[in-house]
């Protein structure tokens, strides 16, 4: 978080603008954000609002916004143009597909590939973490369908969780059905929202939660139709942006610090963990099984 609010705080927009060609077009338009990056392929979509000041952030990688190394490095890309323009105050994260927020991690970034690529998707799923935990703008997660596991981490790093109102989308933290284990700072998030009960009770079963039982359990903030999701997150937006920006930042520091600096301050650590876990072959044989299963579903 402090890193973040130095970035904010020592970038001018000016400087963002030239560096990634943002255009800016009138007061009404819409503004859309290019990647440069020779291997994107544009899996994320955003639109900034300069009237508004609020960005929306479409996850746009089919089939089901699965987190790859290269959609999580657009991401974070994405995330730190945003964090830096001193125009966009917040954050509307939702997926492009109906039915789908997002599948979690890419389960195939983490079967059969090398001790150097596993330990590349780590940082990149840290990175994601940390900047969007750690974000300074208001973060609203639309969540337009199912979020399981990196999905539901997603949806829980964002300060409020708007859900469509569909007993067909679930969201929470299934690890274990996979076979794996949600490390310390998934479980920190959750714990940070629903408390410690719920939340080992959560990873210890691998449950995924019916949108309305998310909703009672805290996981999820509100329940709309599916129909009414973006529009409520604006509505919501603009309740959370009429509080003082520096007062809502340092409130936000103050809940969230501890929680990042604990990663922060053994992020190699984990690395080497999560590289070490996931190369044992029970663990992958637990991976591909499950893999194969969900091919097969069909
Ligand atoms: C001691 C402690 C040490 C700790 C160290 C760390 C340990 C490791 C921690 C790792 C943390 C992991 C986090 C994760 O996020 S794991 C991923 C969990 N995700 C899931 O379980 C979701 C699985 N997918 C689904 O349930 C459904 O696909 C979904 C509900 C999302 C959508 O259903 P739908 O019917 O619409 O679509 P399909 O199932 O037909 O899927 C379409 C195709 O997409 C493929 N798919 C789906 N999900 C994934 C995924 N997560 N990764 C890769 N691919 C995925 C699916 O196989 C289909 O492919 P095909 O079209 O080729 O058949």
């Amino acid at each position: 978080m402090a890193a973040l609010a130095v970035l904010r705080s020592s970038a001018p927009a000016r400087l963002l603008s030239g560096s990634f060609s943002v255009h800016r077009g009138g007061l009404a338009s819409w503004q859309h954000y290019q990647s440069r990056r020779p291997f994107s392929n544009n899996k994320i979509l955003v639109e900034l609002n300069e009237s508004t000041g609020v960005a929306v952030m479409k996850m746009k990688s089919p089939p089901v916004n699965s987190l790859s190394l290269d959609f999580l490095t657009e991401f974070s890309i994405s995330l730190e143009k945003l964090e830096i323009d001193r125009g966009c105050r917040g954050l509307i994260l939702t997926s492009a597909f109906p039915k789908i927020f997002s599948a979690g991690l890419d389960i195939t970034e983490m079967c059969g590939k090398s001790a150097e690529h596993y330990a590349a998707f780590w940082k990149a799923v840290q990175e994601m973490w940390l900047k969007l935990y750690g974000s300074n703008m208001v973060t609203i997660a639309a969540v337009n369908g199912s979020s399981p596991a990196g999905g539901c981490l997603m949806a829980m790093c964002c300060d409020y969780r708007i859900m469509a109102d569909n007993p067909k989308f679930a969201i929470g933290l299934n690890e274990t059905q996979l076979g794996i284990v949600a490390p310390f700072w998934f479980k920190d998030t959750m714990i940070n929202i629903v408390g410690n009960r719920v939340t080992e009770q959560s990873l210890q079963l691998g449950q995924m939660y019916s949108a309305p039982e998310a909703h009672k359990i805290g996981l999820v903030d509100l329940l709309v139709p599916e129909d009414k999701v973006q529009s409520t997150a604006a509505a919501v937006m603009t309740q959370w942006l009429s509080i003082p920006d520096h007062a809502r930042q340092l409130t936000k520091s103050m809940m969230r610090k501890p929680t990042i600096d604990r990663l922060v301050k053994q992020q190699e650590a984990d690395i080497n963990n999560f590289v070490s876990f996931i190369t044992r072959d029970s663990i992958q044989k637990s991976l591909q099984v499950y893999l194969d299963r969900l091919k097969q579903k069909k």
